[in-house]
């Protein structure tokens, strides 16, 4: 009995590359039908292992995959290109998930014909909660943009985008998960120096970052008028938030997002 061709192959298994990975055999896609290039040969032994997933030099998987999820750095996507180039055929699939990388830079490393999909992902997509902004190329078909969506369906939400959007929703939410680590690891710290425990500090911060997630997410009600309701005249938290605002926290969030936003169009140029 031959084995079935494999079907999407994801180049580049570090952080984002395992969780794609990860996402799709949980979602239940057949091992059999995913490949992964991966250059490290210890790196791929574990792959092999963890997931009992094939792992091939990147030329093997473009040539085997119609879908190819390209999940290295920025700055090694040139020459990853160069390097599937031959393998990739016309009608074939390629998938960034790479900060910065336009499409119109990747469909001028691979032959015409094949079609490509801007993704920015996030880390979340670990347990299934990912946020994905996705943009087709220039000569990417309605059955390929969906086929790249599904991917990323596998591992959470998606919303399609403008391109020209993308840096901004890579410092949103693509980054957006450090953001909110760095506030949890700021309040854990600060229940520390109050004198809590930090084992019972991190429970609390932990849990008010989830249930506030929740109302955000099951009431639909606006985070002004949350914040609004948790703040008593003359109380506790008007003091806090008045510090926050001595301490330009709501212009650093601004002056951080346009920093990553501009660092997006930076690796753009290669740098
Ligand atoms: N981490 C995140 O939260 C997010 C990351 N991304 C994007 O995902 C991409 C990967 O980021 P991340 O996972 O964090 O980075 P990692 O460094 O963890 O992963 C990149 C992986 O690609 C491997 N690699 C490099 N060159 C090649 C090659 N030629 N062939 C095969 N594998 C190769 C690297 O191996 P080695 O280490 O040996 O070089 C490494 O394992 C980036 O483009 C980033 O912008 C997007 C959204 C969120
Ligand atoms: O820090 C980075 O460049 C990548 C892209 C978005 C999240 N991590």
């Amino acid at each position: 009995m031959t084995t079935p061709a494999a079907q999407t192959a994801i180049i580049g298994a570090g952080v984002m590359g395992e969780t794609l990975l990860s996402g799709l055999v949980r979602s239940g896609r057949r091992v059999d039908r995913l490949l992964v290039g991966e250059k490290r040969p210890e790196r791929a032994r574990e792959l092999e292992e963890r997931y009992g997933v094939a792992v091939v030099g990147n030329r093997e998987a473009a040539e085997r995959a119609d879908t190819v999820a390209v999940v290295v750095k920025p700055q090694d996507m040139g020459e990853l290109l160069d390097e599937i180039a031959p393998a990739l055929r016309p009608g074939k699939l390629v998938v960034s998930l790479a900060a910065g990388i336009t499409t119109s830079f990747i469909e001028s490393h691979v032959p015409e014909g094949v079609a490509v999909v801007r993704v920015m992902p996030n880390t979340p997509a670990l347990v299934d909660e990912g946020m994905a902004g996705v943009s087709p190329g220039s000569h990417c078909s309605d059955a390929q943009l969906a086929e790249a969506e599904a991917l990323m369906r596998s591992v959470g939400r998606v919303v399609r985008i403008p391109e020209r959007q993308q840096d901004a929703v890579t410092a949103i939410s693509g980054s957006g998960p450090a953001y909110i680590f760095f506030v949890v690891e700021s309040m854990i710290e600060a229940g520390v120096h109050l004198g809590l425990p930090r084992a019972t500090a991190t429970d609390l911060v932990i849990q008010t970052l989830v249930g506030s997630g929740k109302m955000l997410q099951e009431t639909g009600t606006h985070p002004t008028v949350l914040r609004e309701q948790v703040t008593s005249p003359g109380g506790t938290t008007a003091s806090a938030l008045r510090e926050l605002e001595v301490h330009k926290v709501r212009a650093a969030f601004l002056a951080a997002m346009e920093a990553a936003r501009n660092r997006s169009r930076e690796l753009a140029e290669g740098s």
